[in-house]
């Protein structure tokens, strides 16, 4: 299998194109994404046809499981399609699971250096997010993890959020209380948890716990989600910069709209043949 190793702010995908994925795409992904045993990485992702889009994006976690969507992975394909000229425009759709999205490269020298995409309408309703609350908005509700009230809003880009705001982020916080929080029983299909200080009406400061990955130092998701819930409980303006362990994304949700548009770099850093 040839791959290229690219990052989104550091969180890393093996990045393979390909006419089908393999039948056994779970067991792979596993070994695939193995930082002893493996390439190591947060997800394996295959490019694909179309018939919708030019390309077709799937995910797969670190732990085997697919998900709907990957904000950092859409900017990483992006850049392999635009870089290895699969399709000679600086416009590109892609069809993810969550729906087809529309990306503008910034380039130089021949090679994309920033990524625009359109990500979509935030949603927002208890059930489709999914969360097992049957409300319109699933704002600042009351969560009970070890012990502790902490509040959510829960959101959704195709993929599942829970934004959780706190005066001060810190390690033990994602490390303690995420895993609980993704497998919480409000959360029919698990669910990636983002904690977010506000540093002024402009930016905030987010770590993030990833359904099916674990710790990762940057999610575009998670950032998107970060973005409508802090505008929406009126903590932020609706453009914000989102400073991650691995680095800024900017984030706008155009509320006339209803998209969300994130910004940001994307990595590729060695190509290689894996055996596995
Ligand atoms: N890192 C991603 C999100 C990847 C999928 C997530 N772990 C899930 O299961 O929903 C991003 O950049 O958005």
């Amino acid at each position: 299998m040839k791959f290229s190793k690219m990052h989104g702010l550091g969180n890393d995908f093996v990045v393979v194109k390909e006419s089908s994925v393999p039948e056994d795409v779970f067991t792979l992904a596993i070994k695939v994404c193995d930082r002893n045993f493996g390439i190591g990485a947060d997800g394996l992702v295959y490019i694909l046809p179309s018939n919708k889009a030019d390309f077709m994006m799937r995910i797969f976690n670190s732990d085997g499981t697919e998900a709907e969507q990957c904000g950092n992975a859409v900017r990483c394909v992006a850049k392999y399609i635009y870089d290895y000229k699969l399709k000679e425009s600086t416009d590109i759709s892609i069809e993810t699971k969550a729906g087809i999205q529309h990306v503008v490269i910034t380039a130089e020298d021949n090679k994309a250096v920033a990524v625009r995409v359109n990500m979509g309408p935030p949603i927002l309703n208890g059930l489709q997010v999914p969360t097992v609350f049957d409300e319109t908005l699933v704002k600042e509700k009351e969560i009970e993890v070890n012990g502790q009230i902490l509040a959510f809003t829960a959101v959704s880009m195709g993929n599942p959020h829970a934004v959780i705001f706190v005066d001060k982020v810190e390690d033990a916080l994602v490390k303690e209380l995420g895993p609980i929080i993704e497998k919480h029983s409000y959360f029919p299909k698990k669910i990636n948890v983002e904690f977010v200080e506000v540093i002024n009406s402009k930016e905030v400061k987010m770590y993030v716990w990833e359904r099916g990955v674990g710790e990762t130092l940057a999610c575009g998701t998670g950032a998107c989600a970060t973005g409508v819930a802090a505008a929406l409980t009126g903590r932020t303006d609706s453009q914000v910069t989102v400073h991650l362990k691995g680095g800024d994304l900017i984030i706008e949700w155009d509320q006339d709209k209803d998209v969300v548009f994130m910004t940001g770099p994307a990595t590729e850093v060695f190509t290689g043949t894996s055996f596995l």
